[in-house]
Order: structure tokens, then sequence, then C-alpha cells
């Protein structure tokens, strides 16, 4: 009997799939010793990636041949849309941060946009699917393990809880589901193909992670300004 194709995906990628697992910013919140700045400028990194979400997302429902497909989608991009986008309205307001004192073009976060974009606007429904299931599966775990410890942080808490909530599993395990259903009709280079998806999702992802530690904001270039992030990475 063939592979099942989530697991061959995960099984071929494992290494690359570990390493974001492993990666400092999700050991730091495992540890409860996120720095807050990072935290903070993760945030509008990832507000910025939400937009580019929803445009992927959009792909992969104007792509899908079903309603039953159609309807699962646009429950994704309802929840993208608005209770994702309430939490960043809520945590910026709550910290008192400036979306446009960061820069959101640097190349780690411009390649991920760019490179997810790509994926979507090039490729086929699968291979938005498997690009989706990468980025989803691999938070779902990550925040698994988090949630078991302390997070002091509120915020932190409830942004790791939203990639715990049964409302995200349900989304991870569907994305799952559905390739797993369609990868059964699929030629071995075309999984092939769709499992390179899947790692070239995992590798950009890692990028965007290291870059809340790389990039001072805006205003740490400027006299009495913030400070530069590295000292504290
Ligand atoms: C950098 C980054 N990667 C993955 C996720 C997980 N995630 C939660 S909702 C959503 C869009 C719909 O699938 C995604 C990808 C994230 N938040 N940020």
């Amino acid at each position: 009997m063939r592979e099942i194709l989530s697991e061959q995906i995960l099984r071929q990628n494992r290494l690359v799939f570990d390493r974001m697992i492993g990666h400092r910013f999700v050991a730091h919140i495992r540890a409860d010793r996120l720095p807050q700045p990072v935290f903070e400028r993760y945030l509008v990194f990832e507000r910025a990636f939400a937009d580019t979400a929803i445009s992927i997302c959009s792909f992969a429902t104007a792509r899908a041949e079903t309603i039953v497909q159609k309807r699962w989608l646009i429950g994704v991009l309802d929840s993208l849309t608005n209770r994702k986008m309430a939490y960043f309205e809520k945590a910026f307001a709550a910290r008192g941060i400036d979306p446009d004192a960061y820069d959101t073009d640097i190349h780690e976060v411009g390649d991920f946009r760019d490179g997810m974009l790509a994926i979507a606007r090039d490729g086929g429904y699968l291979d938005t699917i498997a690009a989706m299931f990468a980025v989803d599966w691999m938070y779902w775990t990550w925040s698994k393990a988090a949630s078991v410890g302390t997070i002091s942080d509120p915020l932190l808490k409830e942004w790791v809880e939203l990639h715990t909530s049964d409302a995200f599993a349900a989304q991870a395990r569907w994305l799952k589901k559905e390739l797993d259903r369609l990868g059964e009709t699929l030629d071995a280079p075309e999984r092939q193909r769709l499992s390179a998806v899947f790692g070239k999702a995992q590798a950009l992802e890692i990028a965007f992670h290291d870059a809340p530690y790389l990039c001072p904001e805006k205003t740490a270039m400027l006299p009495g300004g913030g400070g530069d992030i590295r000292q504290l990475a």
C-alpha cells in the first residue's frame, strides 16, 4: 500500500521541520523568556503576513472545485480577516505598538511573503494546500508543546492559545486530510513536488522567525531611538 501523502511529506522534511520547531523563537517561548522587543517586532511582521495569508487562501478558494472545499476555505478566510485581525488590533493598542515604525520589507519577511504568494499564484490548488498545511501543522505542533508550560505574558499566551484552539486544530487537520485524499490519485513526481513545496515553506518560515531578532526598529536609527536588538538576542 502507498504511504499516506502527509506522512511521506513529514518524513521527507523531518530535518527542516524539526529545525523550525527548535527555532530559538520557539525555545524562548517554551522557556518563558521571549524578549519583549522580539515579540513586538514579530507581531508587526505577523500582522503583515496575515494580509498575505488572506491572499493565499483566496487563491485556494478560487481554485477549489467543490462547494464543500470552498465553504471550508471561506471559514478560514473569515477567521483570518476577523478573529486574527482583531487580536492584532488589541495587541498593538495594549502595547502601544506603531506598525509604521517597523520595516516589514526586510528580506526575511519579504521573502516569506513573496515565496508563499508565488506558490499560491503560480501553483495549483494542491500546491497551496501543501503550503498551508506546512505552516499550519508546524504552528499547531510547536504551540501544543509550548502551551504545556508557563507563559507569563498574557498576550503571548493568547497568541499560542489561538494556535492550540479546537478551531485551529480542525483547520490543520482539514488541510492534512485534503492532501491525503487527493494525494491518493497523484503520481510519484507530483507527490514529490508537493513535498518540495512543504520544504520550501518551512525554510521560508525559519528565516521569517530569525527576522525579529535581526532588525532594529526604524526608530532605533534615529537619535535617542530604541537601541539595537542584537544586544538582546
Ligand atoms: C509565520 C506564520 N506561520 C504560520 C502561522 C500559522 N497560521 C495561523 S493562521 C494562518 C493562515 C491560515 O492558514 C497561519 C498560516 C502563522 N500565524 N504565522
